[in-house]
């Protein structure tokens, strides 16, 4: 049986991950990220999670190894995870009334070397926030550790009026695309 390992430190993939009835392993990446906007929404968030998966497969030659990178768009802005709690409230602010796109980007490297990469892409619209709600929002869930300053599964329907997509993607995995991949590659993956 072929070893996979979920190359990735966030508790959210993790718990996607398993929901779906998968045994793995977890190794954290130590690659650092990119943040090259100029490269596009999709290209970005497929390269960081290329550049987590890759790291993790040196070590690991024999197993499956996936990882993926999440970011929130406006625009062609990207918003990582909010270095303290000042930005926190100003992306939510910004996120406030509006439509983003969430990207999370996957890849999967096997043990021949070959790299699969792929993308789940969600339109999130945001109820209008005033301040009062954004302090609420903020003083009830842990911001810092989250693209764009929020989880939807964390109260989300305090700040989410509607999504056009997938859920699962938005909370930092497309579990349906990465089974897809992963029956794709070879590995025994049954029907949800
Ligand atoms: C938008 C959104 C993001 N997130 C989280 C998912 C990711 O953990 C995080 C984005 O950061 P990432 O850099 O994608 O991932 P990470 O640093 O947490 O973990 P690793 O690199 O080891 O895989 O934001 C939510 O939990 N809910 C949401 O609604």
């Amino acid at each position: 049986m072929m070893k996979l390992i979920l190359a990735s430190g966030s508790p959210r993939r993790r718990e996607l991950l398993e929901s779906a009835g998968l045994e793995f392993d977890i190794v954290v990446s130590p690659a650092e990220e990119i943040h090259d906007a100029t490269l596009g929404m999709i290209t970005l968030c497929e390269e960081n999670a290329r550049l987590k998966t890759a790291a993790v497969a040196v070590e690991h030659p024999d197993a499956v190894v996936i990882g993926a990178d999440t970011l929130v768009f406006i625009g062609d802005e990207p918003l990582g995870k909010p270095k303290n709690m000042e930005e926190a409230q100003r992306m939510l602010r910004r996120l406030s009334g509006r439509v983003h796109q969430v990207c999370t980007g996957f890849c999967i490297i096997g043990p021949d070397g070959g790299v699969v990469k792929s993308h789940g892409l969600t339109a999130v619209t945001f109820h209008e926030l005033d301040e009062a709600r954004i302090e609420e929002y903020l003083r009830k869930t842990q911001p810092l550790d989250k693209a764009g300053a929020y989880g939807i599964q964390d109260h989300g329907e305090m700040l989410v009026k509607c999504i056009d997509g997938s859920f699962d993607n938005v909370m930092g995995l497309p579990v349906d695309l990465v089974l897809h991949a992963l029956r794709g590659i070879g590995l025994p993956i049954h029907a949800r």
